[in-house]
């Protein structure tokens, strides 16, 4: 408990920093609306007992106007609260969502590997969303209620002890109650977020893969899986609805004992001429105010609750850390560097060995052709080189320095990677080739085109860098969502270029035209192309084939295209893709 209070206020505090002065108005607000909660009935008693009493209709009209005036006020005070309470929420829960997704992106691959995209949402929005009344009002709501409880029961005490104590025992046996009800609703409600969870995680993925779903005829699959999810949500729904509506006519049940308790004493002490006929109907009103504070106060202890599991989650996910370690230097990667890989070994899980001893050298500006078959550790290599995962042992370096010296935002910056998968957005082609970067003036996005010689293919858009492109390249060809894709890595400039089987889906014709935009593409730099088809790699300087992790071979790529004993000699004699993996 001591722990969660810890982590509550390190939130709020982070949280709200910039807005002390916002919520110091909101409690003040609050406070007010309290002190006029407890005046209006005071003004009523006065009211009817100045009525029973005598007919001075000026006073009574004084107090009628009063006691509208204050009801405006209350109004206008809780108009300024709702705002103040969004404008705090909104701002905290906008940064927390800020924080949250750039945590993400920093995070590396083995965080999502086990992740689904549907999962995250619920807690970079699902779980901010529940905590926008934590941020706004639950700290203040719970201390001005208690207030407010404090508030009726002296008031009950200032007009006769025994109204006082009756109460004072009412409320605590109503609290104990609600809190009663209250934890069996917490149990369903959190079996209920845990279930939305779920389904948010299947929708999520199962949209995202629209197209593998319905090209394998699998919707009723999908269907079906989320059928069967639903139906696990349906009870656990009607569950956590009963119990809140148990609590609703639970609160009601209360409020009606406070009304007769009121009513019993009320008329038992004006009987004896203790209090008056006004008294009774203050005694009345308070009853009404005695149960609200407490179901506010419990409703925010339940709130906190909720909050506190999406605290947790919302903690975990920022507590991730990647285990690619970031390198705080300012290393600056050398211009034409050179790639060394020193003798390295990896293995995506414990005592696995995906890579084993792999060394090779690439000088600066040269290009290799790396083959292999499916699961030989070609991908693998490359999410080495450019640090998705770090080797298990051994040293990558870039010119002269190990990459793990350099920052990934440097390292990143100079080394790009392409595969077949191009990730497009929704938004136009200049955003999509600047990731929304507004220092990339149009005049370099069109020095690009023209260097890889693309041109007269832009040119075929009519509105250019502002054609707009639906999600994931809608509109594109793959050819075309891959020079989109080249185009991106020009604008990096780098200094080593990693293409993974970027052409592997598109048909020979096309690869042919992509292979003129590669080349030049790769001009001046370090090139790494994974291939399948050997043709598609016969410009490059050296060949190395992967088999099982190890280097198959290894040389310069004309003196393999003569050796008859070489594997790729082989290769090419059949110029067969199934003959591309060994
Ligand atoms: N993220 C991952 N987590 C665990 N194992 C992985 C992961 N990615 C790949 N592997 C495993 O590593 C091995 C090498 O895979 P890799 O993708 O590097 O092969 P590849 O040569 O690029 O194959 P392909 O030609 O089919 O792309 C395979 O056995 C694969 O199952």
């Amino acid at each position: 408990m001591k722990s969660e209070i810890k982590s509550y206020l390190k939130l709020l505090s982070k949280y709200l920093h910039g807005q002390k002065m916002k919520v110091l108005l909101l409690s003040l607000v609050l406070i007010c609306g309290i002190i006029l909660q407890l005046i209006n009935p005071q003004i009523v008693r006065s009211f009817i007992d100045t009525a029973l009493n005598n007919d001075n209709y000026s006073l009574l009209t004084k107090m009628a106007i009063l006691y509208v005036s204050l009801a405006i006020i209350q109004q206008l005070l809780s108009l300024v609260t709702t705002y103040l309470a969004q404008k705090v929420g909104w701002s905290a829960t906008n940064s927390l969502r800020e924080d949250l997704v750039e945590h993400c992106l920093h995070l590396d691959m083995d965080f999502y590997k086990g992740k689904r995209p549907g999962e995250l949402i619920e807690i970079i929005d699902g779980d901010v969303n529940i905590l926008f009344n934590f941020f706004s009002r639950m700290g203040i709501v719970l201390v001005s209620n208690s207030i407010l409880l404090i508030g009726v029961l002296l008031m009950y005490f200032r007009e006769d002890f025994r109204i006082g104590i009756a109460q004072v025992i009412f409320s605590a046996i109503a609290f104990w109650a609600l809190m009663k009800f209250k934890n069996i609703g917490t149990k369903y409600w959190k079996e209920n977020r845990r279930i939305t969870t779920k389904i948010f995680g299947f929708v999520g993925e199962s949209i995202s893969n629209t197209e593998d779903v319905k090209g394998n005829g699998a919707k009723d699959y999908v269907m079906h899986r989320l059928h069967k999810l639903q139906k696990e949500w349906l009870p656990s729904r009607k569950k956590s609805s009963v119990a809140g509506w148990s609590m609703f006519m639970v609160m009601l049940a209360l409020q009606a004992i406070g009304f007769a308790i009121s009513f019993i004493i009320g008329t038992y002490l004006w009987k004896r001429n203790v209090v008056s006929i006004g008294t009774i109907y203050l005694f009345f009103n308070y009853a009404n105010y005695l149960v609200r504070p407490i179901d506010a106060i419990q409703r925010q202890l339940q709130d906190m609750q909720s909050a506190g599991a999406s605290i947790s989650r919302i903690e975990e996910l920022l507590l991730r850390e990647s285990i690619v370690r970031d390198s705080k230097s300012n290393l600056i990667i050398d211009k034409n560097p050179h790639l060394t890989v020193d003798n390295i070994t990896f293995g995506y899980e414990k005592d696995e060995e995906i890579l084993k001893n792999i060394s090779f050298k690439i000088e600066d500006s040269k290009n290799i052709g790396l083959l292999g078959r499916t699961g030989s550790g070609k991908t693998t290599l490359a999410r080495l080189l450019i640090r998705f995962y770090d080797v298990n042992s051994g040293e990558i370096r870039l010119g002269n320095h190990n990459i793990k010296d350099i920052s990934l935002q440097e390292l990143r910056s100079k080394v790009a990677y392409v595969t077949q998968e191009v990730q497009l957005f929704n938004g136009t082609i200049r955003d999509n080739l600047t990731f929304y970067n507004e220092a990339i003036s149009d005049d370099l996005i069109y020095e690009a085109i023209r260097e890889i010689g693309l041109q007269e293919w832009f040119d075929k858009f009519p509105k250019g860098l502002d054609t707009v492109l639906g999600t994931n390249g809608v509109g594109l060809s793959a050819g075309e969502a891959q020079l989109l894709a080249f185009i991106r890595v020009l604008l990096k400039n780098p200094y080593m270029i990693i293409l993974d089987e970027v052409s592997s889906r598109l048909d020979p014709e096309t690869e042919r035209q992509l292979q003129n935009t590669i080349i030049k593409l790769l001009q001046g730099r370090i090139g790494i192309i994974i291939a399948h088809r050997t043709w598609t790699i016969n410009f490059v300087d050296e060949i190395m084939i992967l088999e099982n992790g190890k280097i198959l071979e290894y040389g310069k790529r004309e003196e393999l295209e003569s050796d008859i004993d070489s594997q790729f000699y082989n290769l090419l004699k059949t110029g067969l893709q199934e003959e591309a993996v060994v």
